[in-house]
């Protein structure tokens, strides 16, 4: 029998009320840092640099997004993904979604299949929309949808098997959504914590990322000094990100699994740090659509990673 016969079927509410729902098949993960296979992305046909946060806005103020050169940056971020093996997938772009190339936010990819998030900015609303629809394309059975106020997908941070951060920042993911997750995996058995940010750093994700196997990428200048403890008490080694760089989105990168990442050329710090630990380090020039308010991580949704 091959993988697509014992594919679990398309399904719009796969999760077990009581907990113990089975981790699907053909797609998911354990943790975020195995060997990425599949890789969910937005177009940027249609992204417009819109006033959607502080950093965005700021950029708007001062040199506004250059969207051809985005799309180019963002071509060689697709470029590098496929270059690593990485069978790409991407939303089938609409005119109508401006923000739909930061995929990792409208679903978010779980063991079980892919969580329906609630995007919190009308402009993104219609991304859940349209996420629901390429779960359908792709044949990802979806474990549940957010029904208690809003959730975005950068704060579902899966720190380790079994363990998730949520960030709660009341503008984007607010706190009812934040509780609504973290009740379905309390109830799968996982250890669930929140932690509260301000609404400026928009996600977790922009200051929290997991490397590989008990290493992760802090800002420990914006992060809450508890969460870093959390970490280092669960054995996490911490490699600091500096305040600046986590600005211009450089805490803000995507792990390959076996040592490989694809990070941000501005994140100086970063960079030499994983290289100097021997990682295999693919720097991409993002700074032109970064200024439209996410980063690389912000960009990708995991669908499927091997141990
Ligand atoms: N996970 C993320 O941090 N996503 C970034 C989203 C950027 C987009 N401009 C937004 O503000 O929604």
């Amino acid at each position: 029998m091959n993988m697509q016969t014992q594919a679990e079927p398309f399904t719009l509410q796969r999760r077990n009320p009581g907990g113990g729902t089975a981790p699907l098949r053909r797609w998911g993960f354990a943790n975020e840092t195995d060997r990425l296979t599949d890789v969910l992305l937005g177009s940027p046909a249609h992204l417009k640099h819109l006033s959607t946060s502080s950093l965005s806005r700021k950029h708007l103020r001062e040199a506004p997004c250059n969207i051809q050169v985005a799309q180019a940056q963002h071509a060689e971020l697709v470029a590098a993904y496929q270059h690593f093996g990485v069978n790409v997938h991407v939303h089938d772009a609409q005119p109508e979604l401006p923000m739909q190339v930061y995929a990792r936010d409208s679903s978010v990819m779980t063991p079980y299949g892919a969580i329906i998030t609630a995007m919190a900015q009308w402009w993104r609303r219609g991304e859940n929309y349209a996420a629901i629809r390429t779960c359908e394309r792709l044949g990802i059975p979806i474990y549940d949808m957010v029904t208690a106020g809003t959730f975005e997908g950068g704060d579902f941070n899966v720190i380790e098997e079994g363990c998730v951060l949520i960030g709660c920042g009341g503008a984007r993911t607010q706190e009812e959504g934040a509780r609504q997750v973290a009740s379905w995996f309390e109830a799968e058995g996982w250890e669930v914590r929140i932690a509260f940010i301000d609404e400026y750093y928009v996600h977790i994700d922009l200051m929290v990322v997991p490397v590989a196997d008990k290493l992760t990428a802090v800002c420990e200048a914006c992060t809450d000094p508890a969460v870093v403890d959390w970490l280092k008490g669960k054995g996490h080694e911490i490699i600091d990100v500096p305040f600046q760089d986590t600005m211009a989105l450089g805490c803000n990168f995507m792990s390959l699994g076996c040592d490989r990442v694809i990070a941000p050329t501005s994140s100086k710090t970063l960079i030499g740090k994983l290289r100097a630990r021997g990682f295999e380090v693919a720097d991409l020039d993002m700074s032109e659509i970064s200024k439209t308010g996410g980063g690389i991580h912000c960009m990708a949704q995991s669908l499927k990673r091997e141990a």
